[in-house]
Parts: structure tokens; C-alpha cells; sequence
């Protein structure tokens, strides 16, 4: 077996990517090949000047006149609308506040505020932990018998679907994996048996096309830090199909959801728009940097974005294919681009060695418990002639076991 394409090719590649311009837009270290952006995007070089803008003029000179004169107290909604564009989501449904975490509390408990008189709350075993610990909490704090349900394979989950089931919480692409779910095809289904629907689209917003609306879906959540490049705990947004708006749905009922906050009534009165999902005040220095990466967004091609993220990832699979055998890799994402987003995941012994022994020789991915090492592919800033280096590094480490060294033995609090 060999790799299917050479050197010249993948430079050429990259000669004639129609996102190559990005590249540039971005900060990203000398030597290194950055595979995690699935995990921490990449710094957009203008976020650093925006911050630093915000720090000493709006905070510095302007002080408490910039929630109006740099217009602070609406960036929830300024940011939020430069998210809809990219998941197929219409003005005033969508919001930025909060962690992805937090964003889940309020929707879930939304959904099953909306769709009473059945239990189940349907998701899957290999969600993303957090998702399932909030539904646990969440069916404790509402006390009504709500339980959680949990696939053991995607194939299983229409089965699942029945007139007890409330709420259908789904993660679009798994983080572990990278498999993606049919977004509108579950929906429908759930839709059929009378269940809400909410997608977690951590790994999906930013990587390809979303259509919330053409899917039909009740809620979303997602966060910031990932493929839109918000950075490290960037606040996380959350979408609301206008057919949910109004009503007081959302239990952390703070100021900012409220219809009038400045006129500071001691009795809540939730707003009839999206703000309601609001709770508090915002990060204002993180809601900046967010919306500063975002506007790197607006001219970007969303259809060359899916496209070169299918070829990266083709690519990545092809070059490991030549010895993933020989070195007991065994690709745990679907070869079928249908059915992936936009990460290459593999199971092996000492995965995490392995990765350590990538990230000291400038090959940054991440390692998933027990047994996954995980590359992310980021369209934006990511080049053909670098995955194609970095399989040939990871094949070097394995011939050489240079990963079976003390110090890659070593955990991290952060893998
Ligand atoms: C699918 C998914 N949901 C939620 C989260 C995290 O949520 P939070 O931003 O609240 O930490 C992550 C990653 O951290 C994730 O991958
Ligand atoms: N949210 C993270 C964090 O606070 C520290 C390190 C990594 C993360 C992540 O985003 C993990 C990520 N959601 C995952 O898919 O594993």
C-alpha cells in the first residue's frame, strides 16, 4: 500500500483552494500543524486589535456609556444574528449568552415545558457528557418523572421514537467519532410522533451548511470556541423556531430575559422574543472577541467549506490507510462523507502517548477516553500539503515508537 497522493499534488491542492485566503487571516504558529480546531479554533487576527480597542476605549475612556454608545447591551442578538447565517437560522431566533452547557438548561427545560404529559427523553449514550448531565439535572430540578433514554447506536434511535417520548436531544455530529446524524430525516421522524427536537451543534457550526429552519428543528445549541474561532470559552448561542416564541418558557428567568430590564419592576415579565432565553448580564470583552470572528464569516462559501472539509478529511484517511493496519489504528469515522463531519477519529492502544508524541513534534490533535485520537479539519485555515505531513508524522511515530517514552506518559487535566 502507498499514499495515493504526492507532495506536488497536495501543494497543488492548496494552490487552487478557493479558501485559501483565509489562511492568512488567521494566527497560527510557526511549525505547527494544527489539527484541534474541533476543540480551540484558531485566533482571527483582528479579534487582538478589536479586544484591545474594546479595553481602552469603550472600557477605558467611555466606560459605562458604551452599553449604548458601542451598543454592548445588544451584542447577544448582533452576534447571534451573524450565527444564523451559517445555520440556515431566520432574524431573531437565535441568541449568543452563556455556555453550550447553560444554553441546554433553558431549551430542555423549554421542550418539556412545551410538549407535557410524556417522560421520555430520548439521546444517546456516546452524546457528549454534558448533554446527558444536564438532562439528568434538568428532570431533577422539573420533579415530574421525566427520564432519560439512551441509544446504543444510531440506527436504533427511530425505534425509540414512541407517544412517550417528550423530547429528542441529539448532538449532529459526535464528538468522539465524528459521526453525523440526517438532521432532517430524525427530525421528521420524531416530528411524526409528536416529540421536540433539539441538535447540538457544537461540531457542526462553522464545519458545513446547516439548515435549522428547512429541517424543521424546535431548538439548537452550540458553542463558540470551535469552528467559529470565538475563543477559548467564547459564549455559546442557541436557536428557538419562531413557533416556540413567547410564553415564559425558560426557568432562569434574570433581567435580561426580561420584556423591559430598565425599568427595573420587581415582578418578571419574560419578553415575547428570543431575549427571553437571555438571563444576565454579558461577557463583554468574550462577546467582542466573538463577534470580531465572526465577521471573518461574512463572505465565506459555506458549499467550498463542506468541500474542502470532505477532501481533507478524504486525504487524512487515505494517508493513514497505508499503515493503520501494520500499527492497530482502526478508523472509528465513517468513510462515507455523508455521514461524517468534519474529524478524523481512530481507536488504538496508548492513544494518548501517541498524541503527546504528535503535539512535541508540532502535530496538535487531542485524545478522547479510553482509546481515541482525534484530528480536526478546519477548512478555513487548514492546508492539503499539512494533513498529509502531519499522517506522515504520526506514521513516524509509531515506526519509530517514539511516543512509548516517559513523558508521553504523563495525564494532563485537559487531553
Ligand atoms: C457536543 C458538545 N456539547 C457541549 C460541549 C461543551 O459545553 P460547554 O461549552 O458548556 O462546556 C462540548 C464541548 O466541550 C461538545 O462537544
Ligand atoms: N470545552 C473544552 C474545554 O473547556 C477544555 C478543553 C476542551 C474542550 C472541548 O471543547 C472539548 C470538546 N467539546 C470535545 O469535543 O471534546
Amino acid at each position: 500500500m502507498h499514499s495515493t497522493i504526492t507532495k506536488i499534488d497536495a501543494e497543488q491542492a492548496d494552490f487552487t483552494d478557493p479558501l485559501r485566503s483565509y489562511r492568512d487571516r488567521f494566527d497560527l504558529p510557526d511549525g505547527v500543524l494544527y489539527l484541534d480546531g474541533n476543540s480551540l479554533g484558531a485566533l482571527p487576527k483582528t479579534v487582538r486589535q478589536r479586544v484591545a480597542k474594546t479595553i481602552s476605549e469603550e472600557w477605558g475612556e467611555q466606560l459605562i456609556r458604551s452599553w449604548n454608545t458601542a451598543d454592548w447591551v445588544h451584542l447577544p442578538q448582533r452576534v447571534g444574528r451573524k450565527i444564523a447565517n451559517l445555520i440556515g437560522a431566520g432574524d431573531g431566533s437565535v441568541v449568543t449568552a452563556d455556555s453550550t452547557s447553560i444554553n441546554l438548561f433553558k431549551v430542555l427545560s423549554a421542550a418539556l415545558d412545551l410538549n407535557p404529559g410524556r417522560s421520555k427523553i430520548i439521546s444517546e449514550r456516546d452524546n457528549f457528557p454534558t448533554d446527558l448531565y444536564i438532562a439528568q439535572g434538568v428532570a431533577k430540578q422539573i420533579g415530574k418523572g421525566h427520564r432519560l433514554v439512551l441509544s446504543d447506536a444510531p440506527s436504533d434511535i427511530p425505534d425509540m421514537l414512541d407517544e412517550d417520548a417528550a423530547v429528542l436531544m441529539l448532538t449532529h455530529v459526535n464528538y468522539r467519532n465524528g459521526y453525523r446524524h440526517d438532521m432532517a430525516a430524525l427530525t421528521k421522524m420524531a416530528h411524526d410522533k409528536g416529540i421536540l427536537v433539539i441538535w447540538d451543534l457544537c461540531h457542526t457550526a462553522g464545519a458545513m451548511p446547516v439548515d435549522l429552519t428547512g429541517a424543521g428543528a424546535d431548538f439548537a445549541i452550540g458553542c463558540g470556541y470551535k469552528y467559529l474561532n470565538g475563543g477559548p470559552g467564547a459564549p455559546a448561542f442557541l436557536y428557538v423556531n419562531p413557533r416556540h416564541m413567547g410564553g415564559f418558557r425558560q426557568p432562569l428567568s434574570g433581567w435580561f430575559g426580561h420584556r423591559a430590564p430598565f425599568d427595573f419592576d420587581p415582578s418578571y415579565a419574560p419578553s415575547s422574543n428570543i431575549e427571553q432565553y437571555l438571563c444576565g448580564t454579558p461577557p463583554v470583552l468574550a462577546m467582542v472577541a466573538m463577534d470580531e470572528a465572526m465577521s471573518l464569516w461574512d463572505d465565506v462559501d459555506m458549499t467550498a467549506v463542506r468541500a474542502k472539509s470532505v477532501t481533507l478529511c478524504d486525504l487524512f484517511i487515505q494517508e493513514v490507510d497505508s499503515f493503520a493496519d501494520e500499527f492497530g489504528l482502526k478508523l472509528v469515522t465513517p468513510r462515507d462523507a455523508d455521514r461524517r463531519g468534519s474529524q478524523v477519529s481512530y481507536s488504538c492502544d496508548n492513544g494518548y502517548a501517541i498524541m503527546q508524541a504528535l503535539i512535541a513534534r508540532g502535530v496538535v490533535g487531542d485524545f478522547r477516553a479510553p482509546d481515541i485520537i482525534r484530528f480536526g479539519m478546519t477548512p478555513l485555515y487548514l492546508k492539503f500539503a499539512e494533513v498529509k505531513q502531519a499522517a506522515a508524522i504520526l506514521r513516524d511515530i509509531l515506526e519509530t515508537r517514539a511516543w512509548d517514552a516517559p513523558e508521553f506518559q504523563v495525564r494532563g487535566a485537559v487531553t
